[in-house]
């Protein structure tokens, strides 16, 4: 396999869900993960979708991405198809917002696994695939627990600031 074959596939119901499913591309891209980035649609493109399950694993895929919003069925659908990871993402649209695609996506029967994350948070179904990938390459559990570390620097720095804000006006003595 060349060093450029994906092995992660990003999929959605449409490419009116690419604005939020973007943000999985991105953090694959910040990690230097291989990835492609497709539009199936278990509704739409049924045989597309049977197709893209069957053949994700001997084409060299670890994870799959599967965003939709309504009735979510991709994820679903291709956790099915293959025995690979699926990390489901629901994407916010229509009446409801993403609560639809959210149930159909987490309320999978027992034996079809899909892993779900929250409403539109595209972001988290990147880095959960990292981590799935992570377990077997070093170099990348290095790069996570680097971003890990800047996180946590961050969170210090804001904590810094607004105890330096709010210092003597606390009243119990608030010293942390
Ligand atoms: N939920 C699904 C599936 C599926 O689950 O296979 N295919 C398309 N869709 C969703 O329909 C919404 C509207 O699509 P359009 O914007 O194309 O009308 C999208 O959020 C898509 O994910």
């Amino acid at each position: 396999m060349s060093q450029q074959d994906p092995v992660v596939g990003i999929t959605m119901g449409s490419d009116s869900d690419l604005p939020v499913m973007g943000a999985a591309a991105d953090v694959l891209e910040t990690f230097g993960v291989p990835h492609e980035v497709r539009v199936v649609s278990a509704h739409r493109t049924p045989q597309v979708l049977a197709d893209y399950g069957t053949t994700a694993a001997e084409r060299g895929l670890k994870v799959i991405i599967a965003g939709a919003g309504g009735a979510a069925h991709l994820p679903g659908m291709l956790a099915a198809f293959t025995t690979l990871p699926v990390i489901g993402v629901p994407v916010p649209n229509g009446a409801l917002n993403g609560m639809d695609a959210l149930l159909s996506i987490a309320q999978m029967p027992g034996g079809v696994p899909v892993a779900t994350v929250a409403i539109g948070n595209a972001k988290n179904a990147g880095l959960l695939a990292i981590r799935m990938l992570a377990t077997a390459d070093p170099d990348l559990a290095e790069k996570l627990a680097a971003d890990q570390q800047a996180m946590k620097d961050m969170v210090a720095d804001k904590d810094d600031r607004v105890r330096a804000r709010y210092a003597g006006e606390s009243g119990f003595g608030f010293t942390g």
